[in-house]
């Protein structure tokens, strides 16, 4: 009679999409793939977000009574009944994962990519060697009998020695507008998350080029390889699209492994474009049919066949009771029997194997300037990391929802800290990065100007140094209140960038900052001639106070990098400004200086923060940005859209120039009347968006016949409202906290013939539209998509790092967008 088989009781770590499959690999019967001699038992499962997620995976696996749920990765790593721990988290998770399974004394099969560095990849080693347990990267596709078969007929000779071998693992999800159909915060492309091509899929291609050619060197002749890395970058900073060569001089051969999310290897699904595998060799070449990862078939093709290829399938064996069979319990059994027989490592894929192939894949992201954030990248082990506990503590053992757990995370990072003295620090968020992003080469930065002007009444003598005098400490006292004025956005050492705050210690650091952003203009041009045409670029807020020769009053110009407020917050700067201002003047020498120091505390956060935006999209959310961003694809792309024709600005000069209007009251009136006749609801803004729609189709070509354009645009939505206290206040006006709706407006106009009408009509009927329109984007609360989707929205359309944000790709389009920061009686509260 047979002997009992050796039965392996595993822990799962975490519930998500490879837990599962590779869980149901694990219940199938082994004697279903002819396996006899061992057995796996499903003891437990953790999740990070919640307990009950760990019951509700139970359901989904179909798996038996009796296996324990725990609502944490530090419950699964202490429970005495698991004798392996399988790590399912995101790459960036591995390290302090696997290490806390470890250190807890379990053996440990962790997902690939091994870890974000090899740094972390030698200390689980040298830790599993340590406490003398078994490690084991989970490259599942090593432990397919196609594998087994192909190193064999490697190693016997049948293609002669292999001198190269080119692999590629690619998946087609190129989307409109350069964007790759994956949500910014999904695991494949989120660098916080160790997203990019090459750790996730390139590792594929990696594990043909190094299985032959690597592993198949016979010990004493193991050669590392020298590496030339390609990288494309995607706008998250992960890596979109990588070529890696290696190089192994004294075994005269190569590889090419390729990987990239925006094309298929299999174009057509059936593999029709051939092999994704070729290994090469003077007697002949063994193709290897794709996906890289889960290969079902294998050809040979001999020099000498004349045309005859070998094809061998290799199907998975499937558990027809359970319906079931993925290929992954190749890997649980080969798990299974180094701990029966007491191994510490597999054969088939060593640890120093996993070590060298994270230094090649390090090697190449560094070549293609991919950087991840610390969290993932150190290789200091904690347990109490975010990482680990999902920011949980076990205490109180809160059911939350992972998206809230990883805000936290993340987020720590986004809260202002002191790093020095006097200096604090925080990270930006994806509101902030878009505007740096934006800004054009010869503007400083993304610049955004408040102005207001005013006339002095007194004329006596010395009122304008008085007037200087208030508008200067008025001007300190507005940056000791919001002391985010005085912060600027620089780049971290280790990739990322971050906002920096000083402090003033002594009086000449006050005079020096004043002396840089506090600036008195005379001009013999108007004030506002000045502006469009002379006013200096800035780096950091500064205040203009223009004395225009010809003017009465005098005009001050407060301008701000646009990642440090928005329209509205401006406007309340500049409120803020004049009531310090009038204050100051009555109060002349006895005006109060500020007490630097302590001004800390009212620093700004970022707008994810202000307005709690999870890190994370929940499943629900990242179905909506899809389909709001289907339904904007097809806006944009569906008709000729309404823009400034190129001859509109011909002659004009590169600066923006501002152009007042000054409407009287009657006229004020009647457009406010208009717009109620138009329709319950209907705005000034609604009004005026129609009529810029209009105005636009009056100005594009006529042609022989009618034709129908379309005005398309995204609108500013002010999210001040819906931060949570104080940030919804205006305290917290130095701080961008206004976003772009996620979907899109698209109005469609008809253009009327040559000898058609002179103007293109139907304002009403666009106004009621752009009404509606507004409606449905207007936030309900602060979990609305509007708030939630924000981030990813700015994601979306900040430009690539390098790119020109400015360049015209279409010399006949230039879109144009109406921009309201709604009624100012709101903003003026401080008199
Ligand atoms: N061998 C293979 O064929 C495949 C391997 N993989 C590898 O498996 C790993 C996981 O991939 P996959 O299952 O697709 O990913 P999922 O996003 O589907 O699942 C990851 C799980 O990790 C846990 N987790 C912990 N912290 C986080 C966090 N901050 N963000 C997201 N998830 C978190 C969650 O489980 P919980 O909330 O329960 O803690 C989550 O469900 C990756 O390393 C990937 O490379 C992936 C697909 C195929
Ligand atoms: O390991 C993997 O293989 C299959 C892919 O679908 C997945 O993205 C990747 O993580």
């Amino acid at each position: 009679m047979a002997s009992e088989p050796y039965t392996v009781r595993w822990g799962i770590m975490a519930t998500g999409g490879i837990a599962q499959t590779f869980t149901k690999d694990l219940l199938t019967n082994p004697a279903t793939r002819d396996v006899h001699d061992i057995a796996h038992k499903l003891v437990a499962v953790a999740s990070s977000s919640s307990k009950a997620s760990a019951e509700s995976f139970l359901s989904k696996v179909k798996a038996p009574d009796g296996v324990k749920t725990y609502g944490s990765y530090a419950e699964l790593v202490a429970d005495p009944d698991v004798d392996i721990v399988y790590v399912a988290t995101p790459h960036s998770h591995h390290f302090q994962n696997a290490m806390l399974a470890l250190e807890a004394g379990k053996n440990v099969l962790c997902e690939k990519a091994f870890t974000v560095t090899a740094a972390q990849a030698k200390k689980l080693v040298d830790k599993a060697k340590a406490k003398n347990l078994f490690l084991m990267e989970a490259v599942w596709t090593r432990y397919f009998p196609l594998s087994v078969k192909v190193r064999e007929m490697v190693q016997s000779g049948v293609i002669g020695p292999v001198y190269r071998v080119i692999a590629d693992n690619s998946f087609g999800k190129d989307a409109p507008n350069g964007r790759i159909d994956f949500p910014d915060e999904h695991r494949m492309v989120n660098p916080d998350l160790a997203g990019g091509a090459l750790l996730d899929l390139g590792i594929y291609s990696l594990t043909w080029l190094f299985q032959i050619l690597y592993h198949c060197q016979p010990e004493s002749e193991k050669e590392k390889p020298n590496v030339v890395g390609a990288i494309n970058k995607y706008t998250t900073g992960a890596d979109e699209m990588t070529t890696v060569v290696v190089q192994f001089p004294k075994h005269k051969s190569m590889g090419v492994g390729m990987t990239c999310l925006r094309i298929n290897t299999d174009t057509d699904g059936h593999n029709s474009g051939g092999p994704a595998i070729k290994i090469q060799g003077p007697l002949g070449e063994i193709q290897v049919m794709g996906p890289a990862f889960k290969p079902l078939q294998y050809r040979v093709v001999k020099s000498d066949c004349n045309g005859k290829v070998e094809v061998i399938d290799c199907p998975i064996p499937q558990d027809k009771e359970r319906n079931w069979g993925h290929g992954m319990f190749w890997e649980a059994d080969e798990c299974a029997r180094c701990l029966r027989d007491g191994k510490k490592e597999s054969a088939t894929l060593p640890l120093s194997e996993s070590i060298v192939i994270m230094e090649v894949m390090e090697e190449v992201l560094k070549q293609g300037d991919v950087k991840y954030p610390d969290l993932i990248t150190t290789d200091v082990y904690d347990p109490k990391s975010p990482l680990n506990t999902g920011n949980q503590t076990l205490e109180s053992e809160p059911d939350i929802a992972r998206p809230m757990a990883l805000s936290e995370a993340s987020s720590s990072r986004c809260q202002w800290h002191q790093s020095t003295h006097g200096v604090w620090e925080r990270d930006i968020d994806e509101c902030e990065e878009f505007y740096r992003r934006s800004a054009r080469g010869d503007d400083g930065c993304y610049p955004l100007t408040g102005f207001a002007t005013f006339v002095a009444v007194s004329t006596a003598d010395g009122t304008d140094r008085r007037i200087e005098a208030a508008f200067r400490n008025a001007w300190v006292r507005l940056r000791y209140e919001h002391p985010t004025l005085g912060s600027h956005i620089e780049d971290k050492a280790l990739g990322g960038s971050k906002r920096v705050y000083s402090s003033f210690e002594d009086a000449s650091q006050e005079e020096e900052w004043l002396q840089s952003t506090f600036k008195i203009v005379h001009t013999d041009s108007g004030a506002l001639e000045w502006f469009n045409n002379s006013s200096p670029t800035f780096k950091t807020p500064t205040l203009f106070l223009v004395k225009a020769k010809a003017e009465l009053g005098q005009t001050a110009f407060l301008r701000c990098p646009h990642d440090l407020t928005d329209g509205v917050g401006i406007l309340h700067l500049v409120d803020h400004l004049f009531h310090h201002a009038a204050v100051a003047y009555e109060q002349g020498a006895k005006y109060a200086a500020p007490r630097w120091g302590e001004e800390q505390i009212r620093l700004s956060p970022c707008l994810r923060l202000a307005a709690r935006i999870p890190n994370i999209l929940s499943e629900a959310q990242t179905k909506r940005l899809h389909q709001i961003q289907k339904e904007n694809a097809t806006i944009y792309t569906q008709q000729r859209l309404l823009g400034l024709p190129s001859s509109a600005s011909a002659g004009s000069t590169s600066r923006i120039q501002y152009l007042p209007h000054y409407l009287p009251k009657d006229v004020t009136d009647l457009i406010l009347r208009g717009c109620k006749v138009i329709g319950p609801g209907v705005s000034v803004t609604h009004v005026f968006t129609a009529a810029l729609a209009l105005a636009l189709a009056d100005m594009q070509l006529r042609e022989d016949d009618a034709y129908t354009v379309r005005y398309a645009n995204q609108s500013m939505i002010n999210l001040r409202p819906y931060c949570e206290p104080p940030y919804n206040t205006s305290s917290h006006v130095a701080a961008a906290y206004h976003t772009v709706s996620a979907q899109a407006l698209g109005i469609d106009l008809i253009v009327p013939s040559k000898s058609g009408k002179t103007k293109a009509d139907g304002l009403p009927q666009i106004a009621t539209s752009v009404r509606d329109f507004f409606k449905t984007i207007r936030p309900a609360c602060l979990e609305d998509d509007q708030v939630t989707l924000s981030p990813s929205v700015f994601k979306s359309i900040t430009p690539a790092p390098g790119a020109n944000p400015h360049a015209v790709s279409d010399g006949n389009f230039c879109p144009v967008a109406l921009s309201s920061v709604g009624n100012i009686d709101n903003v003026r509260q401080r008199g």
